[in-house]
């Protein structure tokens, strides 16, 4: 995406080759900071501490992590030891084995020289496969968005919790795409943008990035939306997701149920945009069966922002030692989806629809 006249991906590999560039999303919207990953640890280090975050971003990150790992080792044993870090940094979003398990298969086939550098040209697919994809979803959910504004004739107002754009993967985004493509097509649309908390990634990441591309916004707290939908506020909500499972349950970031519950109260159509690797076709029921990441409750009781000086500082907003509970996604159940927008289309939440789609997935 453009920043500023320069174009930019979430992730991309150095000219040197042996290294791999990250914007530091931990220290965004304030601080525009450009990092290199060198070896299998910062790559780790990257997915754990969210400098990366978002599913499909978290997979190519991982991908590029073998890379980096088959230079420092390219033994079997250092291509098993390299994924089994890179699968512990986060249990939810199921791009990371997606990734792993495909970079595992490839370069098990291949012998231990010529790792490195197949691992580098499988990882740079992985991109560039998830920039066409997720510059296709945009293109098959702007129909929806387009049907909204010739009915109402007025901005559409849409919805949407955390961030699931062009940061969240390699570019474009996947719940953004179809912003972006309705923006750039003239189509007048503004975007409710929850805050997203703890980590508040709809304020730092989904209001800078619709800032920059010049998309209307306005930031809202995350448990505004259903009183917006009660009053005709929101012409539809877009999300995207960390897993989706065969059946069209969906894990999103926590919070996101909670919307789906209340688009449904109120008739608003709630959309999910997700690119393939983000279906987990080994699992059906996705509140008993997916993982639900836990993280650390300082996320909860501390927050970062701007001091009156223009430094950023951390403080604490709940009495000291306060015991925190901080549960990081949530999974709506299909019944409250009403469509999943792919790289190969539209369809129903449910296994039929999502098998129309797929249909190399049938057992
Ligand atoms: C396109 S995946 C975006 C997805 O990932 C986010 O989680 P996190 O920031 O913790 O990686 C959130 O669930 C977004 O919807």
């Amino acid at each position: 995406m453009n920043i500023n006249g320069i174009s930019y991906r979430a992730i991309w590999p150095e000219q040197d080759g042996s290294s791999v560039n990250i914007i530091d999303q931990t220290r965004l919207p304030h601080d525009f900071s450009v990092i290199q990953l060198t070896d299998l640890s910062s790559a780790a280090q990257a997915i754990s501490t969210m400098q990366v975050r978002g599913a499909p971003l978290i997979g190519a990150t991982a991908a590029f992590g073998v890379a980096l790992a088959m230079q420092e080792n390219a033994s079997d044993f250092g291509l098993k030891a390299a994924c089994d870090v890179l699968l512990a940094t986060r249990p939810t979003a199921v791009n990371l084995r997606w990734a792993l398990e495909r970079m595992q298969s490839v370069l098990s086939a291949a012998s231990d020289i010529d790792r490195v550098k197949i691992a580098w040209q499988e990882a740079k697919l992985i991109a560039d496969e998830d920039v066409e994809i997720n510059r296709s979803i945009g293109v098959n959910g702007l129909p929806i968005i387009r049907a909204l504004w010739e009915k109402k004739r007025n901005p559409v107002n849409i919805l949407t919790h955390c961030n699931a754009g062009w940061l969240a993967t390699v570019d474009w985004g996947t719940a953004l795409a179809p912003i972006y493509a309705a923006h750039d097509a003239g189509i007048p649309v503004h975007v409710w943008v929850d805050e997203t908390r703890p980590r508040n990634q709809g304020a730092s990441l989904t209001a800078w990035e619709l800032q920059q591309h010049g998309v209307q916004h306005t930031l809202i707290v995350d448990n505004v939306g259903g009183h917006l939908m009660q009053h005709g506020q929101v012409d539809m909500v877009i999300v995207g997701t960390d897993r989706t499972t065969a059946q069209g349950d969906v894990c999103n970031k926590i919070g996101t149920y909670l919307k789906a519950l209340a688009a449904n109260d109120n008739n608003v159509p709630f959309y999910v945009a997700l690119p393939a690797p983000t279906i987990d076709w080994r699992i059906q029921n996705g509140v008993t069966e997916i993982p639900i990441e836990q993280r650390d409750g300082a996320e909860v009781s501390h927050i970062s922002g701007l001091d009156a000086t223009g430094k950023v500082v951390v403080v604490n907003i709940a009495p000291v030692d306060c015991q925190v509970a901080n549960y990081a996604f949530d999974v709506t159940p299909a019944r409250l989806v009403t469509g999943l927008i792919t790289e190969r289309g539209v369809c129903a939440a449910s296994k039929d629809g999502l098998l129309g789609l797929y249909p190399e997935q049938m057992a």
